[in-house]
């Protein structure tokens, strides 16, 4: 028996309704060794291995072709990869956790609208204050190649793992690039996101590794996707 391994997201935002959205399909994903185990099954396909990762984690070893199938946002496909979705296979768009990766800038910046004031700010940074325009991020892949399309290239990264829209008001930055879908965040710290600042669009996707889809493996493919609804879209 040929069996495909689907990697879904172990915690955070996506975690239930990744696991909802399967359901919703008739694929009950389980979790026999309990909330603190990292391997799961689905009920009635013995087929199917289930690993619970992290989100970047399943972004990351889709690329590297450990699993064959993976739940994530699109938003870690282009972060991992400078190649971004080209480096695994799309299988659908799965309309939940949607959000938009974004520029924005303290609300006090009121010249500062589009990405070309913001290229001008740049630019005068050093003259003005003695040091380069910092960029509080965890999307650093993501956030030079929009600057660089923006041809804006005087600015440093701050690498931030989290609270990154606190970053302005703490002084560990200027700016921030970060992922958003209510806002609210983003206010609260006094932020604002450019009028052009939408970087990438992005929500949960069902991804394929690229070396996954073999002839061997093909059959399990084809099963599985006539079940979760997703008929003839196999990548290839
Ligand atoms: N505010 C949001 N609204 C909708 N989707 C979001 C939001 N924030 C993040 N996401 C989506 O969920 C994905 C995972 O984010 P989450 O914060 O749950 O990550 P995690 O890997 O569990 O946490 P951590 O970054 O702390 O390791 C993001 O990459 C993005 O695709
Ligand atoms: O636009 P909003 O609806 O306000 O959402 C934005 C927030 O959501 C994400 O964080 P999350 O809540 O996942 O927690 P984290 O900061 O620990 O990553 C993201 O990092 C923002 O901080």
């Amino acid at each position: 028996m040929t069996t495909l391994t689907l990697a879904v997201p172990s915690k955070g935002r996506l975690e239930e309704l990744t696991r909802d959205w399967f359901a919703s399909r008739g694929l009950t994903i389980t979790r026999p060794g309990g909330a603190r185990s990292y391997l799961g099954a689905v009920e009635g396909a013995p087929d199917i291995t289930v690993r619970f990762f992290p989100a970047s984690e399943i972004a990351r070893e889709l690329i590297r072709g450990t699993i064959d199938l993976g739940v994530t946002g699109l938003d870690l496909i282009h972060e991992t990869s400078e190649q971004g979705p080209q480096s695994v296979l799309a299988a659908g768009e799965l309309d939940f956790g949607h959000a938009d990766v974004v520029v924005a800038v303290p609300d006090a910046w009121i010249d500062v609208t589009h990405m070309h004031d913001l290229a001008d700010v740049a630019s005068d940074f050093r003259s003005r204050h003695g040091r380069w325009m910092r960029i509080a991020t965890k999307y650093v892949t993501i956030t030079r190649q929009h600057f660089a399309r923006a041809g804006i290239a005087e600015y440093r990264i701050v690498e931030s793992l989290g609270a990154t829209e606190a970053a302005p008001a703490s002084g560990v930055a200027d700016i921030v690039v970060d992922i958003t879908s209510t806002g609210s965040t983003l206010a609260a710290n006094g932020l604002r996101v450019l009028e052009d600042g939408v970087m990438l669009k992005s929500q949960a996707c069902l991804f394929a590794a690229r070396a996954a889809v073999t002839e061997n493996k093909r059959d399990a493919f084809i099963a599985l996707f006539e079940q979760i609804g997703l008929h003839g879209r196999i990548p290839s």
